[in-house]
């Protein structure tokens, strides 16, 4: 049997990143997958919104519900204060088992903490399993039809607070028009929308930015 996706993209970052070097393990994901092979991280151009909501929020805890390889947990980690932490949730346990490696090569697994399983599961032992009051940050980029049914779970596990920022992926490729609907129509959320493209594509994609109002 051959090697998957996710293996040959662990082993493009072994083999031209620099151990410790997160910028380094960035690019070289980026290079892998624009050049070799397409693979759905967040990419470069939305990776740089991502940067700056980031930058901006300066989350003391945040949350990112889909691993994958773990390249927007390296965005993310890359950027967090000392001492602030990043919980990542990953359902499939072979991404979170090179994203786990990924994570380590860039030197970032003590600001992280990998949960394998369902966010639906997840979410709701939060609190008690991790000491968590709430989220300041979260990142969606797992499986669109969970982006509504989880937002509600985290409002309803009192893991938002007033000002907590919501950043989701993909809100129009694949899309994500009922999670649009939502926070755009509620009054609970003040809602942007960041226009950019697809990873590695021409193809329109965009983020949302949803501030929690309390
Ligand atoms: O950024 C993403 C992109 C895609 C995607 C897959 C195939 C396409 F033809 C277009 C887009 C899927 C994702 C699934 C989960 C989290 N992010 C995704
Ligand atoms: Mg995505």
């Amino acid at each position: 049997t051959g090697s998957s996706r996710p293996q040959r993209m662990l082993k493009a970052v072994q083999k031209n990143a620099t151990k410790g070097d997160p910028e380094s393990v960035i690019s070289a994901i980026d290079y892998y997958c624009r050049h070799k092979e397409w693979a759905m991280n967040v990419g470069d151009e939305k990776g740089l919104i991502l940067d700056s909501v980031l930058t901006e929020v300066n989350p003391s805890t945040a949350l990112e519900l889909g691993t994958y390889c773990g390249y927007s947990t390296v965005r993310i980690a890359r950027l967090l204060s000392p001492g602030s932490k990043l919980i990542t949730v990953e359902f499939n346990p072979a991404f979170a088992a090179v994203a786990r490696q990924i994570i380590a090569y860039a030197g970032l697994q003590d600001k992280v903490t990998l949960v394998e399983g369902p966010s639906g599961d997840l979410i709701p032992k939060m609190k008690a399993r991790f000491g968590i009051k709430s989220f300041d940050f979260v990142f969606l980029d797992h499986w669109k039809d969970r982006y509504v049914p989880d937002t509600k779970l985290l409002e309803d596990c009192g893991l938002v607070s007033e000002g907590s920022v919501l950043l989701a992926d993909n809100v129009i490729c694949p899309g994500a028009p009922e999670y649009l609907k939502y926070v755009r129509n509620s009054p609970r959320y003040e809602s942007r929308y960041y226009k950019s493209n697809l990873e590695y594509t021409k193809v329109e994609d965009g983020l949302e930015k949803s501030v929690f109002l309390g």
